[in-house]
C-alpha cells in the first residue's frame, strides 16, 4: 500500500434530474469525499437508499456529477467523455451484485472473457493464454470456456464476473454488493478470493455492502454513508467495532451477525457500545 491515493473523490454532489413534467430533481450525494490507496480496500457501508451505488456509478461515469472532482490515477475523470472512459476501462472495472444478470446468458464463458481482451487489441493466441490464466486465478476449470453461464452456480458465476473484471489487470475494481446474492459459505469463499487476488495483483477495491461483517472482513478502511453523505470514515476495526457516529452505532446494533465465528466478537462490540452510551447519558444528565 502507498500513501498516494489511486482514487480521490472530493466534494462530490450527484443530483438526478427530475423525469416528466414538474417532477422534482433528487440530490443523491452531497459533498462526498473519499479516497482509496493503491492496494487498499475501502468499504462503503450504509442502508439501502443511502447512495452507495450512486457513488460507485459516478466513479464509473454512469451517474451525473453535479459538483466536485473524481481523481483517478492523477486525472480528473468526473466529466470524462466516452473515448476517455473507454481507455479507462482497462484500469477501472466493476463487479455487480447479481451474477445471474451481469453475464450475457447467450455467450460462452470463453466469449465473455475474451470480449475485454479483444477491445484492448489482444491477439487470439495471447487471449487464449490469458483466459486460461484468469480461470486458474478464480479457481474454475479451464474447460469452462465452452460452457454457458446457466451451467454454473451463483458463486461460480461471480467467479466468472471477477475473472472478466480482472482480464486487463485493472488498478481499481468497484465491487457493488458482490456477495449479497450468495449464501453464507459461498460469500466467505468469494471474499477470500477477493483477498487473495488483492495479495497477488495489488488491485484496489471500493467495496460496497450493507453488511458490516462483510465490510469488516474485507476492508482496510471503511466509510459510512447516510442519506447521501459520508458521516464517518476510518480504520475498519474501529468503524465496524467501536463507531463514533450515532448512525453507525445504530447500524451496528441492528445488523444481523451473519458469520457464526464473529458472534462473540459482535456481542462484545454491542455491550461496549451500550456501556458507552450509558456513560454518555449519565454525563449528559449530570451536566443538565
Ligand atoms: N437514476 C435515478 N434517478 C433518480 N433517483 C435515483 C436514481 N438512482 C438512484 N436514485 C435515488 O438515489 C438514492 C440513492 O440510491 P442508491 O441506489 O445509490 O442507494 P444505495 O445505498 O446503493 O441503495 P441499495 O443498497 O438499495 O442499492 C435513492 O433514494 C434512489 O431512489
Amino acid at each position: 500500500m502507498t500513501n498516494t491515493p489511486l482514487l480521490a473523490v472530493d466534494g462530490l454532489d450527484v443530483v438526478y434530474p427530475g423525469k416528466g413534467f414538474r417532477a422534482k430533481s433528487f440530490q443523491a450525494l452531497a459533498d462526498v469525499s473519499i479516497s482509496v490507496g493503491a492496494g487498499e480496500t475501502l468499504g462503503l457501508v450504509g442502508e439501502s437508499g443511502s447512495g452507495k451505488t450512486t457513488l460507485g456509478r459516478a466513479i464509473l461515469g454512469l451517474a451525473p456529477v453535479t459538483r466536485g472532482t473524481i481523481d483517478f490515477d492523477g486525472t480528473d475523470i468526473s466529466h470524462a467523455r466516452r473515448a476517455q472512459r473507454r481507455s479507462l476501462s482497462a484500469d477501472l472495472q466493476v463487479v455487480f451484485q447479481d451474477p445471474y444478470t451481469s453475464l450475457n446468458p447467450a455467450m460462452t464463458i470463453g466469449s465473455i472473457l475474451s470480449e475485454p481482451l479483444a477491445v484492448a487489441g489482444t491477439g487470439q493466441k495471447a487471449s487464449r493464454a490469458r483466459i486460461a490464466e484468469l480461470l486458474d486465478h478464480v479457481n474454475l476449470p479451464r474447460d469452462s470456456v465452452d460452457r454457458l453461464p446457466r451451467e454454473f452456480s451463483g458463486g461460480q458465476r461471480q467467479r466468472i464476473a471477477i475473472a472478466r473484471a480482472l482480464a486487463l489487470s485493472p488498478k481499481l475494481i468497484v465491487c457493488d454488493e458482490p456477495v449479497s446474492a450468495l449464501d453464507l459459505s459461498t460469500q466467505a469463499r468469494i471474499l477470500d478470493l477477493f483477498l487473495s487476488i488483492q495479495r497477488d495483483t495489488g488491485v484496489s477495491y471500493l467495496f460496497i455492502s450493507h453488511d458490516l461483517d462483510v465490510v469488516r472482513h474485507i476492508s482496510h478502511r471503511v466509510a459510512v454513508m447516510f442519506r447521501g453523505e459520508i458521516v464517518e470514515q476510518g480504520e475498519a476495526a474501529q468503524i465496524t467495532g467501536d463507531p463514533e457516529h450515532p448512525y453507525t452505532q445504530r447500524l451496528l446494533m441492528a445488523s444481523p451477525v451473519t458469520d457464526p465465528d464473529r458472534q462473540e466478537e459482535r456481542r462484545n462490540d454491542r455491550l461496549r457500545l451500550l456501556e458507552r452510551q450509558r456513560n454518555e447519558d449519565e454525563q449528559a444528565g449530570a451536566v443538565a
